[in-house]
């Protein structure tokens, strides 16, 4: 008897233990590839790529924009396009959530992707592929790294305004062990942090996110706090002005971020943060430098951010509206 209870729990320990191997590699990003679409909707990439161009060209920031869109939307319970979703008279979803609220756009450009790819492949293709195609594309058209976006995600039926508020979403008055830790939780390294902080390179930010530093912090060169204090006044008013995260080059995605930051030029305290004598200069320092580095290190760092959590097999569903549920 003994015997054969020893044999059985060697067996079911085995057993168990596979079960939790396939368990846990199920629920990672085993599913995404590059070619899901290849046969149910080859047209899928040069799809999103002209409606993506076509807009950028219209307005250069929206490539910022939509780039940021696919970030928020990873960060708070996987890319699963929750970030997508409007509220409703019963629902409440993420966009007025602190990080979100009067800040995130991109939203018609979405819709017209959505739209051109329904008609090319009806019901197919779900709205959180369409962030991380587009977040590349992005990228690309503003003179960024090109690489092969993995797809396969499938679309939350809800959002969480609780957890898009939870700070999930690092503030731009975090610590940099805020910065590290957030990253950290959701797989990330540090090195992945400085690199996808290295998105900064294009878009804007309004006076209220970066009122504070140019007042009151000591580690920003005094001209350029002067020129971003000229239309961010100190006490009120201006609170929607925007400035560029990178003064020299904010629509075209190259390594003058990392420039800044060795000039003490960074807009956002947690800009200037990854140089300011901590663990993360000599990588601010090396991007700075080799615009290949960063280049290499932001395209990992950016596959890594799309494996987040996506819902997929018959998790989730395929949205027809990237706003509301099916
Ligand atoms: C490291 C932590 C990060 C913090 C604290 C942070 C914070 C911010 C803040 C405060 C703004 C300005 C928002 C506004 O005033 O409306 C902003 C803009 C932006 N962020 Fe980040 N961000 C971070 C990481 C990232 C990452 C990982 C990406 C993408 C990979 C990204 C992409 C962008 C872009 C492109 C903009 C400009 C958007 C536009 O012009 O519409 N950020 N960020
Ligand atoms: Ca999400
Ligand atoms: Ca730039």
């Amino acid at each position: 008897m003994a015997f054969f209870s020893t044999v059985s729990h060697t067996y079911f320990t085995i057993i168990a233990t596979f079960a939790i191997l396939v368990l846990f590699t199920g629920s990672s990003s085993a599913q995404l590839s590059t070619d899901f679409y290849s046969k149910s909707c080859p047209k899928v990439f040069s799809t999103v790529q002209s409606v993506v161009k076509n807009a950028i060209s219209v307005e250069r920031r929206l490539g910022a924009s939509l780039l940021r869109l696919h970030f928020h939307d990873c960060f708070v319970n996987g890319c699963d396009g929750s970030v997508l979703l409007d509220d409703t008279d019963s629902f409440t979803g993420e966009k007025t959530a602190g990080p979100n609220n009067r800040s995130i756009r991109g939203f018609k450009v979405v819709d017209d992707i959505k739209a051109a790819v329904e008609k090319a492949c009806p019901g197919v293709v779900s709205c959180a592929d369409i962030l991380a195609i587009t977040a590349r594309d992005s990228v690309v058209t503003l003179g960024g790294p090109d690489w092969d976006v993995k797809v396969g995600r499938r679309d939350s039926k809800t959002a969480s305004l609780s957890d898009a508020n939870s700070g999930v979403i690092p503030p731009p008055t975090s610590t940099l062990n805020n910065l590290i830790n957030r990253f950290q939780a959701k797989g990330l390294s540090a090195k992945d942090m400085v690199a996808l902080s290295g998105a900064h390179t294009i878009g804007q930010a309004r006076c209220i996110t970066f009122r504070d530093r140019i007042y009151n912090e000591t580690n920003i060169d005094s001209s350029f706090a002067k020129t971003r204090q000229s239309q961010c006044p100190r006490n009120t008013g201006g609170r929607k002005n925007l400035a560029p995260l990178d003064l020299q080059t904010p629509t075209a995605f190259d390594n003058n971020y990392f420039k800044n930051l060795l000039d003490q030029k960074g807009l956002l305290h947690s800009d200037q943060i990854l140089y300011n004598g901590g663990s993360t200069d000599s990588l601010v320092e090396t991007y700075s430098k080799n615009d290949k580095t960063f280049d290499e290190d932001f395209v990992t760092a950016m596959i890594k951010m799309g494996d987040i959590d996506p819902l997929t097999g018959s998790s989730g569903e395929i949205r027809k509206n990237c706003r509301k549920p099916n």
